[in-house]
């Protein structure tokens, strides 16, 4: 059963509250929004972001989701991700690891980006759907998170553009659509996809069902996202945390079955990442942000190895994608491996 309605939230489950943060107002930078919007990047890194007028473009992912994920499981495996860290294509439910001891996920992904995998395409359906469907949803989240990003760019006192100039669209990156689904289950503790940072700068989350969950700075419960409807759910990655000398905060989220009373239900997200060109170097941008300099002066210990992972874009995706796979796990080391900016000071 898909869900078309918004069900019911529980009043009994632990669940954060978020900044709503008004896209209309962002885009014609309205000084108090913009301040609301940096202070909910700075402090959890997730909100809820209304009037971003994707929604048409969403619930034709979401009907296409449905369309390709209809096909029988060995037609999807043809157009399989691999397991070298690549992030373009199918992966299967049961393909990662969730925890350090080898339990397994259970979410599907079906991953397009516009530019055409070489072989293996995409399944029919998406192919077919490229022009009508995927890339409206891509060209819309892309000015959405880039009119954020800009924002951000402002804020951090970078010249004018500069940040947009790192995702560039003439280089290749990492940015991707993901539409995710979770098959219905009478569980309601069983980890769907394990803890973890999203990689890139921004991501542009659409959920009907709950299951989200963050583990807020301090914390020691992890507490539910309700997802409200037409209100996307935005949040910083890796990228722009360390870009940012740990300013803008990529924090942990995971994500379980539904809630009690929306048990049994089949999950169904949709997301668009937002990512750096995949040259770029991961590392505090000091020399171009006054306000991060000024951090990074503070604490002149200089941060940890993984504040400066120095690396690039890509290798830092692709790092990542890599050691979660099952098909790759040894022990608690890849888990380890597959880390990024969790629990980590970044300055
Ligand atoms: O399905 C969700 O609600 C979140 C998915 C997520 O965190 C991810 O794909 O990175
Ligand atoms: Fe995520």
């Amino acid at each position: 059963m898909t869900v078309d309605t918004f069900p019911a939230w529980p009043e009994d489950v632990p669940t954060h509250p978020l900044l709503i943060i008004d896209y209309r107002l962002l885009r014609k930078k309205d000084p108090s929004e913009v301040d609301r919007l940096w202070e909910a990047a700075t402090t959890l890194g997730f909100w809820y972001l209304k009037n971003h007028g994707a929604d048409t473009a969403v619930a034709e992912m979401f009907d296409l989701g449905a369309a390709v994920m209809a096909l029988p499981l060995e037609e999807m495996m043809k157009y399989e991700q691999g397991d070298q860290g690549e992030s373009f294509g199918y992966k299967m439910a049961g393909g990662d690891v969730v925890s350090p001891s080898g339990e397994l996920d259970t979410a599907e992904f079906l991953n397009p980006r516009l530019v055409r995998r070489k072989t293996p395409s995409y399944p029919p359906p998406v192919l077919f759907h490229m022009e009508s469907v995927v890339r409206p949803f891509i060209l819309k989240s892309l000015e959405v998170t880039n009119t954020t990003i800009d924002i951000f760019n402002d804020k951090l006192g970078m010249a004018k553009g500069r940040l947009l100039e790192l995702h560039s669209d003439a280089e290749w990156s990492g940015s991707q659509a993901r539409i995710i689904r979770n098959k219905a289950t009478n569980s309601t503790v069983k980890v769907a996809t394990g803890s973890h940072t999203d990689f890139g700068s921004l991501s542009f989350l659409h959920n009907k069902q709950g299951g989200l969950q963050v583990l807020p700075p301090g914390a020691d419960l992890w507490q539910y996202i309700e997802p409200i409807q037409d209100h996307a759910i935005c949040n910083v990655g890796d990228a722009l945390s360390i870009l940012s000398g740990g300013l803008l905060r990529s924090n942990v989220h995971r994500v379980l079955p539904p809630p009690p009373t929306q048990a049994n239900t089949e999950r169904w997200s949709l997301v668009f990442f937002s990512r750096l060109g995949d040259s770029v170097i991961l590392r505090a941008l000091a020399e171009e942000s006054p306000v991060v300099a000024e951090i990074v002066k503070k604490k002149s210990s200089g941060g940890s190895e993984k504040s400066h992972p120095h690396v690039t874009a890509q290798e830092w995706c692709q790092r990542r994608v890599k050691n979660r796979r099952m098909a790759n796990r040894q022990a608690t080391k890849t888990w380890e491996a597959s880390l990024g900016t969790e629990g980590v000071n970044l300055f």
